[in-house]
C-alpha cells in the first residue's frame, strides 16, 4: 500500500526502513514476505509511476539533475579538477537512483566480492556466496527486437525468475559490431568477454541493462510491482523525509525505538516506533546525513552543531569513493548514427513514435550497448611508485563504454550542431582517490558537503592519462578505418602526456557511484568501521545501514547491481536474526 498521508500509518511496525530506494525496496520487499511481519517504508520522493523521463531508457540522462524527483547535491570544488564543481544527484522517488540512472547492470569481478570477505571476515560476501542472490533477482528478459542472444551473453550464470528484468540491447547499432569485432579481428589486447558479470570481466562484451523490454526496471519497478505492493503488510510511505533516529539509553547500549520524519521544514514532525529494527537505506549521502544528525558520527562534527553524542564512529563519511569518468568525442563517418536525434527534430519524432507503437528503435536502449574492462599490464612503472589499486589480477582499473552519439555531462562540452559522433567514455573503475561527506547545518533539510576528492591522487591521473591512450588505439584499430575520422575539436588538444592530463583534469565527471561512507568494519583493521559484517550499526542496538555506503571498497564497475545483491543478502541476515 502507498501512503501519502502519514497521520495514515500505523502503530505496530516491526520494520521500519528509511528510504525506499535501490536497497529499500528490496529489504521491503523480502521483509514482507513474511505475513507476520508489518513493515514501513518511509521515502523523502515522489511516486515513480507515470514519469516518461524516469520509464523510457534513451531518456535515463534525461531524468536527472534539477527535477522534482531529485536531490541536487554538488560537490565541493574539486581541486585536482581546476577547482570545478559538479552536479552530484541522488534519485528521491521511489526507486531512488534505480529510477534515475543509466541501467547499466555490473556485478564486478568475482575478486571483489571475494575481497569483501576477506577484508570483513565473513565468507557470505564472497562471490560463491553471492552469486545465489544475483540469480535470485534478476530474470534475463528478450531484448526489445527480439534478436537471437545467443553468443552475447552465458546464461548458466544468470536468473530468470528474479523479480528485476535485466536484458542486453534491443536496437542494433553499426558501433556495437564495430566494437566486437576488434576484439575478434584486432589487437590482442582488446579480446572478447562473452559475458562480463560471470565473475571474469576482463574484456570486452555486450552490455546488460536494468530493462524490462522497453521500459527501465528499477527497485520500483521490479520490487514493488503490483503483486508486492498489494501485501496488507507492507506501507510505504512517501513524501516525508526522516529527520533523527529515536535511541532509548536508558540501559547499556542506546537501542534504535524509532524514528521522525517530515515533509520539510516547518511542516508538522512525525514519529513511528518499530518493534524490532530500524534500517537505514538512504543510500551513500543520505544514510550518512541521518547518522551524524542522531548523534552518530565523529565527536568534532557533532559537537560543531551542537548534536549531542550517542556513539562516537569517526568513519561516518568518510572512505567516500567514486569513479571519475571522461567523456571522449571522436567524429565518425557515419550517416545513420544517433546524432540525428538530437540534431534533427523529425528524426526524434519517427524515432518517439516508432517507441509507441511498435514499442522498437533507439528509445529502448540505455547510453551503451557493450562495455569492456581492461587492467594496466603489471610491468607498468606506475607500480613501481604505487600500490595496485585494483581488487584482484581479474579486475579492471579502468572501463570503456561506447555510445553512437555525442554523450557528455559536462556543461562546457555542448555537442556541435551538426556531425556524427562516438563517445567513448573511459571510468576509473579502481581508482585511489578518497573523499569525504560531513555535515553544514544540524538541519535535515539542508544539504552536506561532498567532496569525492577526484584524481587527489596521482595515480589516477596516471591511470586515466593510460586510459586515454588505449582508448585512442583502440579507436584505431582495423576495425574502424575509414569509420573513425579522429577525436572531436573538444579533445583534439592531447598531443603530449602534459596535454592529455591537462584535458583530464577539465573534463572528469562524475559517474555517481559514491560509495564507501559507511563502511564495513574490516578484520584487524587499524581504523573503525561504521557497521559490522552485519550490516549492524556499531555501538548501538536494532539499527542497520543496507545500501551503498556499506561497501568498504567501490566495485570495478556500475554500483547498482551489487547493491541490489547486497540488500537480497542483507535481507536474509535480518530474517535469520529475527526467525
Ligand atoms: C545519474 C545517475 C546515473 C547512474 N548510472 C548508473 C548505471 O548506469 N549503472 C549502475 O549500476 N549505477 C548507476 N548509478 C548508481 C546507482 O544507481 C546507485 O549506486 C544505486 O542506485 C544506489 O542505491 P542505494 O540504495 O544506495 O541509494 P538510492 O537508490 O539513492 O536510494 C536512497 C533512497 O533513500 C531516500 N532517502 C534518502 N534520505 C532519506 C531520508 N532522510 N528520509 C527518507 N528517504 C530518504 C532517497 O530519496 C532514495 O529514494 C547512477 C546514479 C545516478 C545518480
Amino acid at each position: 500500500i502507498i501512503i501519502t498521508d502519514p497521520t495514515k500509518i500505523a502503530t505496530d511496525y516491526d520494520f521500519v526502513i528509511v528510504g525506499g530506494g535501490t536497497a529499500g525496496n528490496v529489504v521491503a520487499n523480502r521483509l514482507s514476505e513474511n505475513s507476520n511481519w508489518k513493515i514501513l517504508v518511509v521515502e523523502a520522493g515522489i511516486n515513480n509511476a507515470g514519469i516518461e523521463d524516469v520509464s523510457v531508457p534513451f531518456l535515463g540522462p534525461d531524468a536527472s539533475p534539477n527535477k522534482p524527483w531529485t536531490w541536487n547535491y554538488t560537490t565541493v570544488p574539486q581541486k585536482a579538477l581546476n577547482s570545478r564543481s559538479m552536479a552530484y544527484q541522488r534519485g528521491k522517488l521511489l526507486g531512488g537512483s534505480s529510477s534515475i540512472n543509466f541501467m547499466i547492470y555490473t556485478r564486478g569481478s568475482s575478486d571483489y566480492w571475494d575481497a569483501i570477505a576477506k577484508w570483513s571476515g565473513d565468507p557470505g560476501w564472497s562471490w560463491i556466496s553471492m552469486l545465489p542472490y544475483f540469480k535470485k533477482l534478476e530474470t534475463i528478459t528478450p531484448p526489445a527486437d527480439h534478436h537471437n542472444t545467443t553468443g552475447q551473453f552465458n546464461p548458466l550464470v544468470h536468473g530468470f525468475s528474479g523479480p528485476l528484468s535485466v536484458s542486453l540491447s534491443g536496437f542494433a547499432s553499426e558501433l556495437s559490431s564495430r566494437v566486437i569485432n576488434t576484439t575478434f579481428v584486432d589487437h590482442a589486447d582488446f579480446k572478447f568477454n562473452l559475458d562480463v558479470n560471470s565473475g571474469d570481466q576482463l574484456g570486452v562484451g555486450w552490455l546488460q541493462a536494468s530493462i524490462n523490454d522497453t521500459v527501465r526496471a528499477s527497485s520500483a519497478v521490479a520490487y514493488l510491482a503490483p503483486q508486492f505492493i498489494s501485501r496488507p503488510n507492507l506501507h510505504v510511505l512517501i513524501q516525508q523525509q526522516v529527520t533523527k533516529v529515536l535511541f532509548s539509553t536508558s540501559h547499556g547500549t542506546p537501542a534504535a525505538i524509532g524514528v521522525t520524519f517530515s515533509a520539510g521544514p516547518g511542516a508538522p514532525t512525525f514519529t513511528v516506533k518499530p518493534s524490532k529494527e530500524v534500517i537505514l537505506c538512504g543510500g551513500a549521502i543520505g544514510s550518512v546525513q541521518l547518522l551524524m544528525l542522531s548523534g552518530i558520527g565523529p565527536p568534532a562534527q557533532l559537537n560543531a552543531f551542537n548534536i549531542p553524542l550517542v556513539v562516537s564512529s569517526t568513519q561516518v563519511g568518510q572512505n567516500l569513493i567514486d569513479h571519475p569518468a571522461v567523456f571522449n568525442h571522436f567524429s565518425v563517418n557515419a550517416p545513420q548514427s544517433l546524432d540525428q536525434l538530437r540534431e534533427n527534430a523529425t528524426a526524434l519524432e519517427v524515432a518517439e513514435e516508432e517507441y509507441a507503437d511498435e514499442g522498437e528503435g533507439p528509445l529502448v536502449d540505455t547510453v551503451s550497448d557493450t562495455i569492456g574492462f581492461f587492467r594496466v599490464p603489471s610491468n607498468n612503472s606506475l607500480f613501481q611508485q604505487f600500490p595496485d589499486s585494483s581488487v584482484g589480477p581479474k579486475s579492471a582499473h579502468y572501463e570503456f563504454l561506447w555510445s553512437d552519439i555525442w554523450a557528455s555531462f559536462l556543461p562546457t562540452a555542448i555537442a556541435p550542431p551538426t556531425g556524427d559522433f562516438v563517445t567513448l567514455t573511459q571510468v576509473l573503475v579502481a581508482p585511489a582517490s578518497r573523499g569525504s561527506i560531513v555535515l553544514n547545518s544540524p538541519s535535515a533539510f539542508e544539504f552536506p558537503l561532498i567532496d569525492p576528492g577526484f584524481l587527489t591522487s596521482d595515480y589516477d591521473v596516471t591511470l586515466h592519462l593510460l586510459a586515454f591512450k588505449s582508448a585512442k588505439q583502440f579507436m584505431s584499430e582495423k576495425s574502424w578505418k575509414g569509420f573513425n575520422l579522429g577525436l572531436a575539436p573538444d579533445s583534439a588538444n592531447t598531443n603530449t602526456d602534459a596535454e592529455i592530463i591537462q584535458y583530464i583534469r577539465n573534463n572528469a565527471v562524475t559517474l555517481w557511484h559514491p560509495t564507501g561512507t559507511n563502511r564495513m568494519q574490516g578484520v584487524g583493521a587499524n581504523e573503525d568501521g561504521v557497521v559490522t559484517n552485519e550490516l549492524l550499526v556499531k555501538g548501538v542496538d536494532k539499527l542497520r545501514v543496507v545500501d551503498a555506503s556499506v561497501f568498504p571498497f567501490i566495485v570495478p564497475g556500475h554500483t547498482e547491481a551489487t547493491v541490489y545483491a547486497l540488500a537480497e543478502r542483507s535481507a536474509d541476515i535480518i530474517k535469520t536474526a529475527w526467525a
